[in-house]
């Protein structure tokens, strides 16, 4: 029976219940604290298990924990790779085109002028959203000049290495909503609506009850191809209903949250988790 091992920076509901989950099947959960484990080249290796279920709410520490356990053997999911591409909102864009599954259209600059320039000629409104980040935080809708010099100025200021990088994305015209599928191995697993409470984002609706959404063929189809794109895992596929196109993928989540949607969906999601983290390690 293969450990399960349980890395988090924060001890939320999510990894509770993929502990219980793996309790539940027989498996010993090994949970690991990431900000108080230390890593020697050349020393012994900390206990993680037989598989880690990588769950760190900070991406980077996630990312590095992940590479630190594929250099001691140890199956990471996700993997560092999927995890540095996921992290990456221009990185994930650029593999979703590639791999023909529908996404907006989005430009890229590399300095505030070219940003500038590039706008004025697409044409606003569009989405700047910052290359890494989650929650919606950092994602604005940019209507006008003023609002995009107002954008420029601010980076200018703080200056950190993305702030250079430049994202910026058409507006999807879709209903005030998008859909989170939560996809196991490339399968989806559950799926839900997220709405909006006024602006445009729909990730931030405070204390909005989950809605579950139906699993259509489609919704499957491009789901499972977004996350086969990424290299597969356990990941949770954003999604928006564009109105001309249909289903267009707009990010791809390599640490997915699933308290909401465990609540309202038919499947075990925890325990479907650690079923695909099991075959892991026996591979
Ligand atoms: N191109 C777009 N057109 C219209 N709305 C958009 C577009 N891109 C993002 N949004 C809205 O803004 C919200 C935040 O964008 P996005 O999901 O890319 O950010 P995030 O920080 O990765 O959020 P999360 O971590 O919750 O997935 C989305 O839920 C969506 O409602």
């Amino acid at each position: 029976m293969p450990r399960i091992g349980i890395v988090f920076d924060r001890l939320r509901s999510e990894e509770k219940m993929l502990q219980k989950a793996a309790a539940g099947m027989g498996h010993d959960a090994v949970m690991t604290d990431a900000k108080i484990t230390q890593f020697d080249t050349d020393g012994q290796a900390p206990d993680l298990g037989d598989v880690v279920l990588e769950r760190c709410v900070s991406h980077f520490r996630g990312l590095y924990f992940a590479s630190c356990l594929e250099f001691l053997g140890v199956p990471s999911v996700n993997s560092s790779a999927v995890s540095h591409l996921c992290g990456n909102k221009m990185l994930t864009t650029l593999q979703l085109k590639r791999s023909g599954v529908p996404t907006p259209r989005t430009l890229f600059a590399f300095s505030q002028e070219a940003a500038a320039e590039c706008i004025e000629r697409a044409g606003y409104p569009m989405v700047i959203k910052p290359v890494i980040g989650s929650w919606g935080r950092g994602v604005m809708k940019v209507a006008d000049r003023d609002t995009m010099d107002a954008v420029i100025e601010v980076r200018a200021l703080s200056d950190t290495p993305h702030d250079r990088i430049y994202y910026l994305q058409e507006v999807v015209k879709r209903p005030p909503r998008d859909i989170r599928v939560v996809t196991v191995g490339e399968r989806p697993v559950a799926a839900m609506y997220r709405r909006s409470s006024g602006g445009f984002k729909t990730n931030v609706a405070a204390g909005a009850d989950p809605e579950p959404c139906e699993i259509t063929g489609e919704l499957e189809d491009v789901a499972a191809a977004a996350s086969r794109a990424v290299g597969g895992g356990i990941l949770g596929v954003d999604l928006m209903e564009d109105e001309a196109r249909g289903l267009v993928v707009h990010e791809v989540n390599s640490t997915v949250e699933f308290r909401g949607l465990a609540t309202v969906a038919r499947r075990d999601i925890p325990r479907e988790m650690v079923e695909f983290a099991v075959g892991m390690a026996q591979r």
